[in-house]
């Protein structure tokens, strides 16, 4: 479903400043494959989703999206394909409009037929039923303004804009991480429950690695722009943070601080 081949990226290449974000790396999901992904500070896990969003263009290599060679189509293009939500609450949803009106947008998104933002009969009981799933009371507040939610209520609509239309692809991007513990419990829910009810090929970031190894069938690990450590199924599941830990020292040689991967 998703196919990366090769891909590099560097930026301010050539000046004082060049960082290099990713290095040669190659990564295939399967469908509905639910990867979460790990590793320190500036290990490229962001820009990872920017590529595969198209938000950024690899320098080289090839992204493939269901078959179709997506590597050069910018990120409206990808639109259709592709579900996001964001660590900031307030990047996935329009804060002056309804949640009526976002969540059609939303359906609407990258169907190629114009924003459809007229909200008709049949589409306010669709969009009552979705948020009832959220158990969040929302399904009453169709005509509240967006900026008026709390951060966890807005994460969980992102979270519905993001997957009811069931992209290809749905990239969370430490999603619950701006959330306090019980709200993040809650989008964690919320996430599993979308992922396997779509069957969503996901690929999840996040730096708490209790949650990596709880959610989805696979983990990946990056260290400096590249994957140092790809589990899946039993391994996956048999699999401790302190293995994970153990793994990274490997990777990094020791004196390593824990901290960095934990936080
Ligand atoms: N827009 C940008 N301009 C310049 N450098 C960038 C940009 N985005 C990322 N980088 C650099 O690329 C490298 C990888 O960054 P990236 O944000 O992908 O890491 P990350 O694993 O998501 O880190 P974090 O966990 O801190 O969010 C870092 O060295 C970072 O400074």
């Amino acid at each position: 479903m998703l196919d990366l081949t090769s891909v590099s990226k560097t930026f301010f290449a050539g000046t004082v400043n060049e960082r290099r974000a990713l290095t040669d790396v190659s990564l295939s999901l399967a469908p509905a494959e639910f990867t979460t992904v790990i590793g320190s500070n500036g290990a490229g896990k962001s820009t990872l989703l920017n590529l595969v969003a198209g938000a950024l263009l690899p320098d080289s290599g090839t992204i493939g999206i269901d078959g179709a060679d997506v590597t050069r189509l910018p990120d409206h293009r990808r639109a259709a394909y592709i579900g996001r939500v964001f660590q900031d609450p307030m990047a996935g949803t329009a804060t002056t409009m309804t949640i009526e009106e976002n969540l059609s947008i939303a359906l609407a998104r990258g169907r190629g037929r114009g924003l459809r933002m007229g909200v008709t009969r049949a589409k306010r009981a669709f969009f009552e039923a979705e948020l009832a799933s959220l158990e969040l009371g929302l399904e009453r507040r169709l005509k509240t303004v967006v900026g008026l939610l709390s951060g966890g209520q807005r994460q969980a609509l992102s979270l519905l804009m993001a997957t009811f239309s069931e992209p290809k692809i749905l990239l969370l991007d430490e999603h619950t991480a701006a959330l306090d513990p019980s709200r993040a419990e809650l989008v964690t829910r919320l996430t599993s429950e979308a992922v396997e009810r779509h069957h969503l090929t996901t690929l999840m970031v996040t730096h708490n690695m209790d949650q990596a190894l709880r959610l989805g069938t696979r983990l990946i690990m990056m260290h400096e722009g590249r994957i140092v450590v790809d589990v899946a199924g039993e391994q996956k599941q048999r699999a401790t943070v302190a293995d994970l830990l153990g793994a990274f020292e490997k990777v990094k040689g020791a004196g390593f601080d824990d901290r960095t991967l934990l936080q």
